[in-house]
């Protein structure tokens, strides 16, 4: 007998998401479903799957995200992410903005949250749609050749080049991600033009979708960190391919906190599925 799956169908900029409320979790994890499900032919589609559960884990270094979380205190959610692939991976912060607005939708808090996500417990804030996210710190930026690397809660690649409109994202991107330094981790790529002294423009290619989205959260972060970096300042503008974002930061050290990604978050359609 076919299984019934309810879910809805979240974007952010553009970077889509199937997703699924799994409080009580019945949904039958497998790599080959998500993909199916993930698929924009044979499926919903997306860039990638989010489950929304419980949080149930012991609290780890919580004081740097939630203070007011002790001991074994719960946060109001958890996030579990996987790209359209099928695997399950590290942050995607687009898909943080949009799970905000899905517990928000489902009533799990009313303007201010704390969740829990692979890479630790995150803050956030919904006020008409735009979602603030409080991204993790950034301990160092890297550099490759003239090319910066990070962590901003997945890995990032930032190369600036011009005329990005007519830049071929798709393979200097896979290029890059599949290059022996690379290749068996994966990396997501990003490009990046200065449009004035206030705002960038950036594309990327995500690792895991294997394909540009037309928007990733934590390379919007890490693209945004290098240019904040570089002219001083603690906040810039983001243009993508689905909108636009804002990011904050302060400079800490080699690195950044306070990281916050702000732009807006919302429910696309719903429905059933059967599997
Ligand atoms: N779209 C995401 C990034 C998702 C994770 C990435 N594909 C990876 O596997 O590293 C975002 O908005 O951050």
């Amino acid at each position: 007998m076919n299984k019934q799956i309810k879910f809805y169908k979240y974007q952010g900029t553009g970077n889509d998401f199937v997703m699924i409320d799994n409080r009580d979790l019945e949904f039958p994890q497998s790599t080959e479903l998500i993909e199916k499900l993930c698929d924009r032919r044979f499926g919903i589609g997306g860039d990638g799957l989010i489950l929304l559960e419980n949080d149930d884990s012991p609290r780890q270094n919580a004081d740097d995200f939630a203070p007011t979380l002790k001991g074994d205190e719960k946060s109001d959610f958890k996030m579990v992410y996987f790209n359209s692939d099928g695997n399950e991976s590290t942050m995607c912060g687009n898909g943080g903005r949009c799970i905000v607005a899905f517990a928000h939708f489902l009533d799990i808090f009313e303007d201010q949250t704390t969740f829990d996500a692979i890479d630790g417990l995150h803050r956030a804030e919904i006020k008409n749609g735009i979602v603030k996210l409080k991204m993790i710190d950034v301990i160092d930026i890297n550099n490759d050749g003239e090319d910066f690397v990070m962590n901003t809660g997945s890995p990032h690649y930032v190369k600036y080049v011009e005329m990005l409109n007519n830049y071929n994202v798709f393979k200097n991107g896979n290029e890059i991600r599949n290059s022996p330094t690379y290749k068996a981790e994966g990396i997501n790529v990003n490009f990046v033009e200065a449009l004035s002294d206030k705002e960038i423009f950036v594309r990327t290619y995500e690792r895991g979708v294997e394909d540009e989205t037309y928007s990733c959260g934590t390379g919007v972060t890490a693209s945004a960190l290098t240019f904040m970096d570089k002219n001083n300042q603690t906040s810039v503008a983001v243009k993508v391919l689905g909108g636009k974002l804002k990011v904050y930061a302060e400079k800490n050290g080699a690195g950044f906190n306070n990281i916050w990604l702000e732009g807006p978050a919302s429910q696309v359609f719903s429905g059933t599925i059967s599997i």
